[in-house]
């Protein structure tokens, strides 16, 4: 039987996501309708989707591109209302015409639309796991007050969320594993990871994905927001929550329970595995993703992350560790990092130096005031950038 008819907001859906979520979407015309879709600035790219999937609304974050995205919908004879600014974006997240949220706006960009949703009492989609970095408790909050649904879609908590008691509690939880590729440079020493370029970094072994994302998989530091994100969303210390390398990526993480017990879900690397889960839960619908074929994979192997090649890793548990207000100044330092990396700004072994500079810097204070948090993180972008130029310079 098919499960109610759920209408989506769906946030960054130029993206990668995006286009993961509207593939399992369009397998299922009777089961989800479109009633927003968002961009930053792609234009071209958002107007394509909203011929395929005439949404209410389309969104751009950049405000200039408002007349060619309103344009643009005219031109194709769409009643699509055209809206823009960030303002916007908490609009139609908030709107009650919308019952879903997909949040898949990539960076702490995404972090004011997610709240509005959790605020709003949306169910919701939540791939942005910057915005869970930067104020989890307060997000978690809020989507408490407001009486949202959150249903994590990270293929990590995706797994987490599938293997965990299904009264939504912890008991007999030891343990959280999260499984991490390794990323394109898995088994490199640190000095060889001097020259590696943007190409080379954002080409990961298993998973498609945006390019911010993949770089952080090359850094490890993708792991390092997943652990922030797992704590925050399960609700278990630091010290229970553990990373594990699995360069097939197809378990995509674990429960280790007291009785000996460990629960994994496995799956392809398809995100449209978890995408369709969180689309559907708790019901099971098909995403498109082909069966797992055992035989063909023939072997599973783990080891341990190299802390050493790969130090990310080890300053978001630093940040984890310290609390408060330091996991929002690891997020924006990291985020101007990889825009630096990418733009060519800055060698791949500087993001660490630049993340840990910033982390030092860093004077604390508590993670239960909004504008504390925003604060932080713009004085931590403020500083990245100066210590960017400084780095350019050498
Ligand atoms: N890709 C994946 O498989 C996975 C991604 N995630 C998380 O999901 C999120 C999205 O990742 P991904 O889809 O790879 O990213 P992409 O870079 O592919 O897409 C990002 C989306 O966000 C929009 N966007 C970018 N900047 C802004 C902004 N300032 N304001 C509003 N919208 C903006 C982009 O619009 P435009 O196209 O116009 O630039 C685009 O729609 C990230 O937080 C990531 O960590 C989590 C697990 C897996
Ligand atoms: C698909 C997904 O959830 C990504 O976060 C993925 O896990 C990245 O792979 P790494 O394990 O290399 O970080
Ligand atoms: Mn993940």
């Amino acid at each position: 039987m098919a499960g109610p008819l759920r209408t989506l907001a769906l946030l960054g859906a130029t993206g990668s996501i995006g286009g993961s979520t509207l593939d399992v979407v369009a397998r299922h015309p009777g089961r989800f309708r479109i009633g927003a879709l968002t961009a930053n600035g792609r234009v071209e790219e958002l107007l394509a989707l909203c011929e395929s999937f005439r949404p209410d609304a389309a969104v751009v974050a950049d405000e200039t591109a408002w007349p060619a995205l309103r344009e643009g919908l005219a031109a194709r004879g769409l009643a699509t209302r055209a809206l823009a600014g960030a303002a916007a974006l908490e609009e139609v997240a908030a709107d009650p015409a919308n019952d879903t949220v997909v949040a898949a706006i990539v960076g702490a960009a995404g972090m004011a639309s997610t709240l509005a949703a959790a605020r709003a009492g949306k169910r919701i989609l939540l791939a942005n796991k910057e915005s869970v970095v930067l104020a989890g408790d307060l997000l978690l909050q809020a989507a408490r007050e407001g009486g949202a649904t959150l249903l994590p879609v990270d293929s990590e908590h995706n797994a987490i969320f599938q293997c965990l008691p299904a009264d939504g509690g912890r008991q007999g939880v030891r343990r959280l594993l999260l499984t991490a590729s390794g990323g394109p440079f898995r088994g490199r020493r640190r000095e060889d990871l001097a020259a590696v370029t943007p190409a080379q970094a954002c080409a990961h072994p298993n998973w498609s994905m945006g390019p911010k994302i993949s770089v952080d998989s090359a850094t490890l530091m993708n792991k390092g927001l997943e652990v922030i994100e797992a704590r925050h969303l399960f609700g278990l210390p630091p010290e229970r929550i553990e990373v594990v390398v699995h360069p097939q990526s197809v378990i995509h993480s674990l429960v280790d329970y007291i009785d000996g017990s460990v629960l994994a879900q496995l799956g392809n690397p398809d995100m449209r595995t978890a995408l369709a889960h969180g689309l559907a839960w708790p019901e099971r619908i098909d995403s498109g993703v082909a069966p797992l074929d055992l035989p063909a994979l023939a072997r599973f192997d783990f080891e341990k992350p190299d802390l050493d090649a790969f130090p990310c890793l080890g300053l978001a548990y630093r940040a984890m560790a310290a609390g408060g207000s330091a996991p929002a100044a690891l997020n924006a330092a990291n985020e101007v990092a990889v825009s630096g990396f990418l733009q060519g700004r800055l060698g791949f072994l500087d993001i660490p130096v630049l993340i840990q500079a910033c982390l030092d810097a860093h004077a604390g204070g508590p993670a239960d005031s909004l504008g504390h948090l925003l604060e932080v993180d713009a004085d931590t972008r403020r500083r990245a950038g100066q210590l960017m130029a400084g780095m350019e310079r050498r």
